[in-house]
């Protein structure tokens, strides 16, 4: 079922009312018994990536999916939504399996989900300024983007109108993510997948962008599915959390759960070694 959500947004707001998506019983993103292989290009050599990993995320939930580097967050994460070399096993996004959807319904579905990396400034196209950027998904998605004007989006993420005007380099890197996360919202996803999106950022703005991540959840109702290496970002953003070790999902469950009473080996060396470990001894 759906969490409740508060909107927590002001009455006369009506941009925000109308930003809501509606509940649903359909999850936003199911995944069955997934498989994902790469082949090494110079060795041919094929490595599985996702070794039948299941998961599901409900409307509005806040899903994480840890693990080390190379564990193969970012693989399943863009073959769950389409995004991403496919690989073998269903995929339902928005209840549409992703192997049977025609081209006409997978341009329908697409920007239901909306991708934030790493990386901002290498999301962002050097040569357009913010407010130019904004134009083209506005032309692109017309209907879906006209809910909100230029202004008033920046100022949900919480940057002044004078951003407008400027390029990708003359941003810091916590107001180019607050762009990416803006560009996200702007087309009402229901899902919003987060790939690391504090690491690549300076530790004084990691908390401002994951607390931006949480109230737009909460305001809007997408759902959120993180990918991260750090425990302690995920315990502070998400319900359930997925172990990932070596393609395979080694433990699920709510994050309380999972972090104070890790059942999988691999688990209690991810919390023994992590930030998240900190967490724990200070509890
Ligand atoms: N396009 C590709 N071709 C070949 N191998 C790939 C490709 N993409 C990823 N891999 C390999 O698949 C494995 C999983 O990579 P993936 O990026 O999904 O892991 P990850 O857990 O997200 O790691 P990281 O946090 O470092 O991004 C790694 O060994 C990686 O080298």
């Amino acid at each position: 079922m759906p969490e409740a959500v508060e909107t927590g947004v002001p009455g006369g707001d009506v941009a925000a009312r109308h930003l809501r998506t509606p509940e649903t019983d359909t999850p936003v993103l199911v995944v069955d018994d997934l498989v994902v292989d790469h082949r090494n290009r110079s060795t041919g050599e094929v490595f599985r990536a996702v070794d039948h990993v299941s998961l599901r995320i409900e409307a509005g939930q806040s899903v994480a999916v840890v693990g080390e580097s190379g564990s193969g967050k970012t693989t399943l994460a863009m073959a769950a939504t389409g995004l991403g070399t496919r690989g073998e096993g269903d995929i339902r996004l928005l209840g549409h399996s992703l192997s049977s959807v025609g081209r006409k319904e997978l341009r329908r579905l697409r920007p239901e989900v909306q991708v934030v990396f790493q990386d901002p400034h290498g999301s962002l196209d050097p040569r357009q300024s913010v407010r130019s950027g904004l134009r083209e998904l506005r032309t692109l998605q017309p209907r879906r983007t006209d809910w909100i004007d230029d202004t008033g989006l920046l100022g949900r993420v919480r940057l002044a109108p004078e951003l407008l005007d400027r390029y990708p380099h003359q941003l810091s890197g916590g107001q180019a993510q607050r762009v990416c996360i803006a560009r996200a919202l702007l087309m009402r996803p229901r899902l919003i997948v987060a790939d690391e999106p504090t690491s690549g950022l300076d530790v004084s703005v990691q908390a401002d962008v994951l607390a931006l991540l949480k109230e737009i959840r909460a305001t809007t109702g997408a759902a959120l599915l993180m990918i991260s290496h750090d425990l302690a970002v995920v315990r502070s953003v998400c319900d359930v959390v997925h172990v990932m070790y070596r393609g395979r999902v080694v433990e699920s469950g709510p994050c309380e759960t999972v972090f104070a009473t890790p059942e999988n080996e691999y688990t209690r060396e991810l919390l023994a070694a992590m930030p998240g470990a900190r967490w724990r001894s200070r509890r």
